[in-house]
């Protein structure tokens, strides 16, 4: 939970204070910004229909649909008479927010004929529900807003109704909830979009809103380039780089390193006696220890239950006491397992040394280690490879949760 909330802060707070920095810039109302914005009024909406192409060419519905609603932003300020209605002035801000919340909830669903259709039909739906909200909340359910809007700041009282202040809270907590369980690059850049609704609409300046949109296309851009990067070069499973990771990261390692592989020991009994579900995450755990290795090592998953750290401009002599006491960590750490055991297999009965905890919820994990350090002998990286899954396989040879090098 705690790393979990480490990486939602670290991808969401640039977002944050990069356009609290544009909210306070917009503010200034410097000279040269409103001659910006009057000489180069479209390059918002031009940059904004840019981050949905890019969004488009990389598969990410969702994206599209933020940028699309964040142009109509650009749009509603260029040329208002155009989308100027009662109900579109009111319920810009509400409506877009309650967007932007179904689509932090909703996944790419690409851009099959169905799938948009479906996206039009709920994206509808969420405007109709907004728009009831707003029109038909009974007057004598008002005072039960009131404690809430109470607890705004005290300079903010008169800026947001009570009805406003309650939904933006609802909505953004509803958003913050799926935040918590997913905060992908994408995520965190809907969420920060979100949040920056209501400030737009309580400045209500044409500068203001293109300076803001012109700045979420650039965030929405590096979010989708990221978050595609991540999806080429990180294990999904585990989150650790994959082993595409590593054979790009060979091409910049010097004339010294060592490799070292990495093996669960009995792993598959792990599958047969707990389940496939309770396999990933004993994956899960041995991935973040193992990313957490001392020495500078970096940690890939090779495939499967086997793992590479690659250790550049170090020695196998430098890099030795780092593995040992990374597979004491692993040995010495109990898991806690979340899943019911599973009738052990007859033929897993005999072989299976995990059995005897089969009934207890937490179990141990042992990993064994090949070291192979790059040699005139073996100078190409996928010798020194093949010479630490050797090591490995001595190590598994001498009775595992061990570390052998060649
Ligand atoms: N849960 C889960 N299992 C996986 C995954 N990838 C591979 N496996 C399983 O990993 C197991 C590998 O087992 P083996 O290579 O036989 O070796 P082991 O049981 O680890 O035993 P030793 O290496 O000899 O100590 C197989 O049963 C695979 O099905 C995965 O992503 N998730």
């Amino acid at each position: 939970m705690l790393l979990r909330l480490q990486s939602l802060a670290s991808r969401l707070l640039p977002a944050i204070v990069l356009l609290a920095l544009v909210q306070w810039l917009a503010q200034s109302n410097h000279s040269l910004l409103f001659r910006w914005s009057a000489q180069l009024s479209y390059v918002p909406l031009v940059a904004i229909l840019f981050a949905m192409l890019v969004a488009l060419k990389f598969g990410r519905s969702r994206m599209v649909i933020a940028c699309i609603l964040l142009a109509y932003l650009c749009v509603q300020g260029l040329w208002p008479a155009l989308v100027h209605t009662a109900i579109s002035s009111k319920l810009t801000t509400p409506g877009l927010m309650a967007l932007l919340c179904v689509l932090l909830w909703d996944k790419d669903r690409g851009f099959a004929l169905f799938n948009m259709g479906l996206a039009v039909v709920w994206m509808l739906v969420t405007l109709l529900a907004t728009y009831l909200l707003y029109e038909y909340f009974p007057d004598e359910w008002q005072h039960w807003l009131v404690p809430v809007h109470d607890l705004l700041p005290s300079p903010l009282d008169g800026a947001l109704s009570p009805m406003d202040w309650c939904f933006y809270l609802l909505v953004t907590l509803l958003a913050l909830l799926k935040l918590l369980l997913n905060a992908s690059h994408s995520h965190c850049m809907l969420f920060a979009s979100m949040l920056v609704l209501p400030v737009l609409d309580y400045q209500n300046q044409f500068v203001t809103t293109q300076l803001t949109v012109f700045t979420l296309a650039l965030v929405f851009l590096t979010a989708v380039i990221i978050d595609s990067h991540n999806m080429a070069f990180r294990d999904e499973l585990t989150g650790i780089p994959s082993r595409r990771a590593l054979m790009q990261y060979t091409q910049t390692l010097g004339s010294r390193y060592v490799v070292v592989m990495a093996d669960i020991d009995h792993f598959k009994s792990f599958n047969d006696t707990y389940g496939h579900d309770v396999g990933d995450q004993v994956l899960k755990l041995v991935a973040s220890k193992l990313q957490k290795v001392t020495g500078g090592g970096k940690a890939f998953r090779y495939g499967g239950e086997e793992f590479t750290l690659v250790f550049a401009r170090k020695s196998g002599q430098q890099v030795l006491p780092h593995i040992e006491s990374l597979r004491e960590q692993i040995a010495g750490y109990q898991m806690v397992i979340r899943a019911h055991d599973r009738p052990v297999k007859k033929t897993a009965k005999k072989t299976n040394p995990h059995r005897r905890t089969s009934t207890q919820k937490q179990v141990g994990v042992t990993c064994s280690f090949g070291v192979a350090t790059k040699s005139r002998k073996h100078s190409q990286f996928s010798e020194v490879l093949k010479q630490a899954d050797q090591a490995l396989y001595d190590a598994k040879k001498a009775g595992r949760n061990c570390v052998k090098s060649r």
